[in-house]
């Protein structure tokens, strides 16, 4: 019964921050918007539709199977990242995390989505995140463990021992719940890693004098996720960190992969945002 309590509460949480959060970042006349993957994005699909806007032009991007199962279940329309008309600019793209950390910078993947989640939110001017309190933490790797790696299948074993060498204890090939059925595959047919570190530098950190580059094993954010990507055979990593849609813009770019806000549900009932200083 308690059990039942505690994940009506989390289900609660989800559902009040996507409402918060889509009353404060869809805008009226949305052309475009990126819909993410996982649990807590299906509460921000319900809040677009409670808006009663359902414009005919609106089309939503999404970020997977299950993303675009779950925007044509809504009666909403999808148009394929790869079917945008050359130099489409999103107007909005929403997102789940597994962590936030107080830079906002966040870990993806965990439900076996960030490739395409990362390339959406990248198009988009603004990258909401939404999520429920356990993920809101000062620093990434506190309550969630890893950060899931997206590579190519061949190369799988080749990532693993890499990652070892960047200080990751024990990465692993995701499998299916039953491992007998092997890896699980993302929608690009590839494998997914899953690497422990331990807890990820914040710009605070390093500004307090802390190195973050690897020694024993002690990264900040943006280093670490860097390190990642070069290494041959990863496609993307589950760190969406750097710059925000509107830094990019302000250099001449379109989007950023770190969120501009961020919106937790509290156990309390209440919505807890944290915004991007730059
Ligand atoms: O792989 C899945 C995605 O990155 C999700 O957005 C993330 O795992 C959060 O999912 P949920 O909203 O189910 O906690």
């Amino acid at each position: 019964m308690a059990d039942v309590q505690a994940v009506e509460a989390v289900e609660a949480a989800k559902r009040a921050a996507a409402k918060t959060a889509v009353a404060n970042h869809y805008p009226k006349d949305a052309r475009w918007v990126g819909i993410g993957s996982g649990t807590t994005i299906v509460y921000v699909v319900e809040a677009i539709k409670g808006l009663g806007l359902d414009s005919e032009a609106t089309r939503y991007v999404p970020t997977g199977y299950q993303s675009r199962q779950l925007i044509v279940s809504a009666g909403l329309t999808a148009v394929e990242f790869d079917a945008l008309p050359a130099g489409t600019v999103l107007d909005v793209a929403f997102d789940g995390a597994d962590e936030v950390d107080d830079d906002l910078n966040c870990i993806k993947g965990g439900g076996a989505c960030l490739f395409q989640e990362k390339i959406v939110a990248m198009q988009a001017k603004e990258f909401i995140c939404v999520a429920d309190s356990r993920k809101l933490q000062s620093r990434l790797l506190t309550n969630w463990k890893y950060i899931p790696i997206e590579v190519a299948p061949i190369a799988a074993y080749r990532v693993l021992h890499k990652l070892v060498e960047l200080g990751s204890v024990n990465p692993v090939i995701r499998t299916n719940a039953d491992p007998k059925e092997g890896p699980r595959k993302t929608d690009q047919d590839f494998f997914l890693i899953d690497a422990p570190f331990a807890p990820l530098l914040t710009s605070a950190d390093v500004a307090a004098g802390q190195a973050g580059d690897g020694t024993n094993g002690v990264w900040e954010v943006s280093a670490l996720a860097r390190k990642i990507r070069e290494i041959s055979g990863v496609l993307e990593v589950g760190i969406f960190c750097g710059q925000t849609g509107p830094q990019a813009a302000a250099a001449g770019g379109i989007g950023g992969q770190r969120p501009i806000a961020a919106y937790f549900g509290m156990p309390d009932g209440s919505v807890s945002v944290r915004k991007a200083t730059a």
